[in-house]
């Protein structure tokens, strides 16, 4: 059972730390904002919020196909980790500090912000094949992707909400530009994708060469602020995964997250609220509490005994 007041005798400053260590990185590189919001969901997926996603070692999540050369700002939690274990050393789990790095991301990004339940321990494995089949895939369809969220708990509206994530951060060429040339065979772009917004990716990512790993924005005309314009885009065919223009175009029987995509794209105080809960709500797949697990002492390895 979690708490928004896990940590108030044993280490009072706790949001204090964090928040300032997530505001330096920020000033830095406002991407970082979208990579800590995605390792925290990163972590939650596999094996619940565990940390487990934060440990080293070649068979571990890090080296995973949605992670390799992917996942980023693990430096920044080794600085919170450092910064917390100057401050009560052995108290704060690194679960915890993806929880409330990811809260403060949102924020400082200009979205809303919320109560980060506390409590959670780290895990004691990672292994790269259950981030393969747990998380989801930018080539999977609206079907697998509820799947993979019905696997943790979560339902079609978290899927929605959830994507809506995607209003910050970047993406690399890997990840789309399967739709800027001859998508699926056809000869032609992917019909749900804007004409446009295809012609600027194809400067970002050219048919042959370059560089792969060139990055784009996911919400095209608002990066960095945490807003409903991811939603906006989606209706007008300015998705840049397949999986978020999916969301809305897909026509494999999916009017629910259709009229979802609506309705935040209608209404931004709407799409805040129920991105809020969801959080919430993937911030407690299966924790490990009381003694369960450990408190990591630096997240990237377990602790000796
Ligand atoms: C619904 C299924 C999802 C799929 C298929 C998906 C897929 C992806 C992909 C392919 C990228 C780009 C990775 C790269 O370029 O290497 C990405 C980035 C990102 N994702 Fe998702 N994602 C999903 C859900 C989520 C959720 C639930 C969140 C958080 C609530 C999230 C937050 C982000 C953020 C913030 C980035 C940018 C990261 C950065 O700039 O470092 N995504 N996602
Ligand atoms: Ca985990
Ligand atoms: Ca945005």
């Amino acid at each position: 059972q979690l708490t928004p007041n896990f940590y108030s005798r044993s280490c009072p400053n706790v949001l204090g730390v964090v928040r300032r260590e997530v505001f330096k990185a920020l000033k830095n590189e406002m991407r970082m904002g979208g990579s800590l919001l995605r390792l925290h969901f990163h972590d939650c997926f596999v094996n619940g919020c565990d940390a487990s996603v934060m440990l080293d070692g070649s068979d571990g999540e890090k080296f995973a196909l949605p992670n390799l050369n992917s996942a980023r700002g693990f430096e920044v939690v080794d600085a919170i980790k450092a910064a917390l274990e100057n401050e009560c050393n052995g108290t704060v789990s690194c679960a915890d500090i993806l929880a409330i790095a990811a809260r403060d991301s949102v924020l400082l990004s200009g979205g809303p912000t919320w109560p980060v339940l506390l409590g959670r321990r780290d895990g004691l494995v990672s292994n790269q094949s259950g981030a393969n089949s747990g998380l989801p895939s930018p080539f999977d369809s609206v079907d697998q992707i509820i799947a993979k969220f019905n696997a943790v708990g979560l339902n079609t509206t978290d899927v929605v909400s959830l994507s809506g994530g995607h209003t910050i951060g970047r993406a690399r060429c890997a990840t789309f530009s399967n739709r800027l040339f001859n998508f699926s065979g056809t000869g032609a772009d992917d019909p749900t994708l804007d004409q446009s917004l295809a012609a600027q990716l194809r400067q970002v990512c050219p048919a042959s060469g370059g560089d792969g790993n060139a990055t784009t924005a996911l919400d095209p005309n608002s990066t960095d602020v945490f807003d409903n314009h991811y939603f906006v885009n989606l209706k007008r065919n300015r998705g840049v995964l397949s999986s978020d223009q999916a969301l809305y175009s897909s026509d494999a029987g999916q009017a629910e997250t259709k009229a979802l995509v609506e309705s935040f794209a209608a209404s931004g105080p709407l799409f805040k609220i129920a991105f809020v809960n969801s959080m919430i709500r993937m911030g407690n797949i299966v924790p490990l509490t009381g003694s369960a697990g450990e408190i990591r002492t630096n997240c990237r390895t377990i602790n000796s005994s």
